[in-house]
């Protein structure tokens, strides 16, 4: 009775299929349970239990349906007796928590018909028997690396060390084969031959779902305590756990050639001391030195031709410092406490920038990472030549731990788990899911560990797109259409509108510019001309490397909107954007005959709040036809008569949430715009409550795919030229030494003789006691007007109010002053046509794509323009010499991918520039992105509704909604 009562409860969301199975008591299926119980908030434990088999700590029990769990429940407890009615339903929950009666959602599940094979049924607890690959045995000693450096360690095992060679029973006898890597010729693989993988799909999709989605605790060896441990730092699943990747590799050979200053290193050592030193009143630091031993410099040679053991070694001596100011720091006990957070001893990971210090082989690093690596019992540490994984801490996890387990979690992976078929993987010579997580957790080498990236973020990439797509095909009624839309993305067309057919006060517009439009500036904004006809909303990437003219093909498509009677609206990022776009525009109107001019308003936090009323008056009804502002734009009270077009520049600063406002801001008023009468070209607007047409802009050098991932459905436009008589910037890399002052400082006269201007860029405002190595503007001010008597020196920057940063920047634009002291607030945008020398300080400081868009501020008139980038580091300058020799973005992003090799990429993202993905980064792995779009499109290509593969579409309910996207 009562469990009748329970399943009734149960019912709530649940195929038909599932219910009945449980009402007639039947041994259940696995891919019902994988797909709906866990919808019903059952962790997988009470699952197993309710359907059949469940993991004790006497290992995997195989119930064949729920009367065995109850005869196993009521064995356990009244053993013998036959009183099955009066099992407590309430027992169940009390074991399980997340059963929850009578509680359960009813949930919008898709259809009850996926079915699984038996022999995919099998495979659900099991650990396949060879599932480990690579093998890590256990040498009996440490690698010769630490041979001079072996203080002998404390015995003491961490308690967290799990047994490693635990048998686990089997259910899955035969594994496939892992797929071979290389790429083979795309169009051999048909799409017929997916559906032959299809059928194999079906097993895969059980074993993926039972594999990587089981729960933590099934495991073998973890204790409760680590259960309950992992449980409470998210690693609830065995996919959590594996997708907590290496921050990055250490080299446990210390294989350098030789040690710069200023160079970033890993390094591996063991802690000779630990002390917290009290410097003054209240002034203390902590000082932990670790001694490395490393190839020496002078046997270079040896190491190129990869004779690591014939090459002699030295000990260098990495001091670590941490300081502390404040009274409270200088105490004894918390000195004690902090050095004893460190054990002499211990072998660690070190990475941090290094400064020499005035002994032979001595050198700090003040920021730093310090991971304790296992001791000399770790088989892992030993694997000579092996990238060692560094992980991130997580909650305060012992980092052993964690290792171990993912250890212990990558021994239960299989080749067949992978939902993405196989003809897919092997087409485009990528690894298998189970290869790709042992390569990234247990690379045998650094390319192994990149492979294995390029797997994972094709995953993010793929099932983004898969999903996407996906839901857009479910959106549509007939077959015909739903073809028709995979025919778009595979080949976008392109039907511009020429000239002629422009509104009258776009081509107005057009004729008042002081100069011809590029040849891809023309198609740019035929493009999105022709798209701004089309009745549904348009959603365009307009994409160009600095400098090329982004601007002007936006106003154009602003003006072909106002000159149907309808609102622009232009966003920007900064305020100081806003004004020079308003101004520059206002100059160009200047020239139209006053009838049909537009009117144009700017919008920023800083505008009065009496001019700001006034400006929303004027949107809300149609007096104002255009606004340029910034994210006040999108501020709740702006309301607007019949904005059609929102142009979003440098827009992976706002998310996709952002630009989506806009559509909440079409208010349509039937008083068309105080220009309309004038100019309109279509009055009769049929479309009149659509939502706003979407301009993005970007000067980021992304592939064209890429679009898809950061915007979706959007299209993309593409500036690939730039405007005549451009030439090149010149670039130097200058060492910040008193001799590369002097170079640079007379290069900056010779421009200011020549009747140049200069930007001075500094990485901060104010001098910091912190980093006294790096230049301040403020501070430089006086310093640089002194030295340049003749000439007017000002300043710029984010903490300045926003009329005196107008004020900085008009006069540098008018030549009042001939020089700009600046942070990096200029980065984005700001135009200065006639600027034509920047000099960046310490510009190591700086990532290379920032680097390329402070860059991109001067040469942008006719005249010759030069770059000086000073390195406060000689080991900084290899680096800034790609910016000498380049000035292509792509080739920039490559370059910087290459510089910091695949290791450093796991972490995240650096530049700020774009939105996150876990691993992949946009800029450098849009080729990854393409081969995921291609795979989508064959996949959906070949089954429109995911039928044809339940793994991939139970993968793909298995990941989270597309949210990250830049918000
Ligand atoms: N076809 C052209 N011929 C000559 N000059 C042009 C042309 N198009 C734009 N310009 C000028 O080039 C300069 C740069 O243009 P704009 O500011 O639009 O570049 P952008 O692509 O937005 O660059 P950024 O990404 O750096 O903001 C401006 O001074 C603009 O007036």
């Amino acid at each position: 009775m009562k469990v009748q009562r329970l399943l009734m409860n149960l019912r709530c969301g649940l195929p038909r299929q599932l219910v009945t199975d449980l009402f007639a008591l039947q041994p259940l299926r696995a891919g019902i349970t994988s797909h709906y119980l866990r919808r019903l908030n059952l962790c997988r434990h009470s699952c197993i239990c309710i359907l059949g088999r469940r993991l004790s700590s006497r290992g995997v029990i195989a119930c064949s349906g729920i009367h065995d769990l109850i005869e196993d429940e009521w064995d356990g407890k009244n053993s013998g007796a036959n009183l099955k009615d009066e099992f407590d339903a309430l027992l169940v929950c009390k074991k399980y928590p997340s059963i929850i009666i009578g509680s359960s959602p009813t949930i919008e599940l898709y259809d009850g018909t996926t079915s699984l094979s038996s022999a995919a049924t099998q495979s659900c607890w099991g650990f396949p028997p060879d599932a480990v690959g690579a093998n890590w045995g256990v040498p009996s000693r440490l690698c010769n690396t630490w041979s001079s450096l072996s203080v002998s360690l404390e015995e003491e095992k961490s308690s967290s060390q799990l047994p490693m060679e635990e048998s686990v029973p089997s259910l899955l006898p035969n594994e496939p084969m892992p797929v071979p890597i290389g790429r083979l010729d795309r169009s051999v693989v048909e799409e017929e031959s997916l559906d032959k993988v299809a059928a194999e799909s079906d097993l895969v999709a059980a074993s993926v779902d039972m594999i990587l989605d089981r729960p933590i605790s099934s495991l073998p060896g973890l204790t409760k305590r680590q259960c309950h441990l992992l449980e409470k730092n998210d690693f609830h699943t065995i996919r959590k756990l594996l997708n907590h990747f290496p921050r990055t590799y250490a080299d446990l050979q210390n294989a350098h050639i030789g040690i710069q200053d200023g160079q970033y290193l890993i390094s591996v050592g063991r802690i000779l001391s630990s002390r917290g030193i009290r410097a003054g009143l209240s002034f203390s630091f902590l000082e932990v030195v670790v001694g490395c031993e490393i190839a020496d410099d002078r046997s270079t040679w040896e190491h190129m031709n990869g004779d690591l053991d014939a090459k002699e070694k030295k000990t260098i001596y990495l001091h670590l410092k941490k300081f502390f100011r404040g009274t409270r720091f200088t105490s004894q006990s918390f000195l004690r406490i902090l050095q004893e957070k460190h054990r002499v001893g211990d072998i660690v990971c070190v990475s941090g920038k290094v400064k020499s210090m005035s002994s032979e082989d001595h050198y700090e690093i003040r920021e730093y990472n310090i991971d304790v690596l296992d001791d000399e019992e770790d088989p892992s540490l030993c694997t000579a030549g092996r990238p060692y994984p560094i992980y991130p801490s997580k909650g305060g996890l012992n980092p052993t731990f964690i290792r171990d387990i993912i250890q212990r979690a990558l021994q239960t992976l299989s080749f067949g788990m992978d939902p993405i078929p196989k003809d897919v993987t092997q087409e485009l010579g990528i690894l298998c899911l189970r290869d790709a997580y042992m390569g990234i957790h247990q690379p045998k080498n650094i390319y192994e560990a990149d492979s294995a990236r390029k797997r994972l973020i094709f995953d993010e990439f793929f099932y983004l797109q898969l999903g996407r797509l996906f839901q857009m095909l479910e959106g549509l009624g007939t077959e015909i259409e739903k073809v028709g839309l995979l025919d778009k993305y595979r080949k976008p067309e392109m039907s511009p509108a020429y000239i002629e057919e422009w509104s009258r006060l776009t081509q107005k517009f057009l004729k008042i510019l002081p100069y011809d439009l590029t040849t891809s500036q023309l198609s740019a904004v035929s493009e999105i001309i022709s798209d701004l006809r089309r009745p549904v909303p348009m959603n365009r990437l307009l994409q160009g490397d600095v400098g090329c003219g982004k601007t002007v093909v936006a106003f154009l498509a602003c003006m072909e909107v106002i000159g149907s009677g309808y609102q622009a609206a232009f966003m920007v990022p900064t305020e100081l954007l806003a004004i020079q776009h308003y101004e520059h525009l206002l100059n160009l109107l200047e020239k139209l005959d006053i009838e049909c001019r537009p009117s144009v308003a700017l919008l920023t936090g800083a505008t009065p709040s009496k001019q700001s009323r006034v400006i929303r008056e004027g949107l809300q009804t149609g007096e104002i036809s255009m606004v340029i502002g910034t994210h006040s734009l999108i501020a709740e009270k702006i309301e607007f008569s019949t904005l059609r077009i929102a142009v979003v520049d440098e827009q992976h600063r706002f998310g996709v949430v952002q630009r989506g406002r806009f559509n909440s801001k079409l208010y349509y008023n039937c008083v068309s715009s105080r220009t309309a009468a004038a100019h309109l070209d279509d009055p009769s607007r049929g479309d009149a409550n659509m939502a706003p047409h979407v301009l993005a802009m970007s000067a980021t050098p992304i592939p064209r795919t890429l679009a898809l991932a950061l915007y979706g459905d959007m299209s993309m436009t593409q500036i690939t030229d730039l405007p005549p008589g451009r030439i090149p910037v010149e670039t130097h890399v200058i060492e910040g030494n008193e001799q590369g002052f002097q170079k640079m400082y007379k290069m900056m006269f010779d421009e200011l003789e020549a009747g140049g201007k200069i930007y001075l860029v500094y990485p901060v405002i104010e001098q910091s006691e912190q980093l006294p190595q790096l230049r301040a503007a403020s501070a430089d001010l006086e310093d640089i007007s002194q030295r340049f008597k003749d000439y007017n020196c000002g300043l710029l920057h984010g903490k300045m109010k926003s009329d005196e940063k107008d004020e900085a920047l008009r006069q540098f634009r008018s030549g009042d002053t001939n020089i700009l002291l600046s942070t990096q607030v200029i980065e984005i945008g700001v135009d200065v046509p006639d600027a034509s020398m920047m000099v960046v300080m310490n510009a190591e400081r700086f990532g290379m794509a920032q680097l390329h868009q402070l860059r991109g501020r001067v040469g942008r008139g006719a005249r010759k323009s030069r770059c000086i980038l000073l390195a406060s580091t000689a080991g900084s300058l290899t680096r800034l010499k790609v910016l000498e020799n380049s000035t292509d973005g792509f080739h920039l992003a490559n370059m910087d991918l290459l510089l910091r090799g695949p290791g450093d990429l796991l972490g995240k993202r650096q530049s700020g520039h774009l939105p996150e993905f876990p691993i992949a980064r946009l800029e450098i792995d849009g080729n990854v992105l393409q081969d995921a779009h291609h795979a989508v499109l064959k996949v959906l290509g070949s089954s429109h509704d995911l039928e044809r593969y339940p793994g991939l579409k139970a993968e793909l309910s298995m990941r989270q909604p597309l949210s990250p996207l830049g918000d």
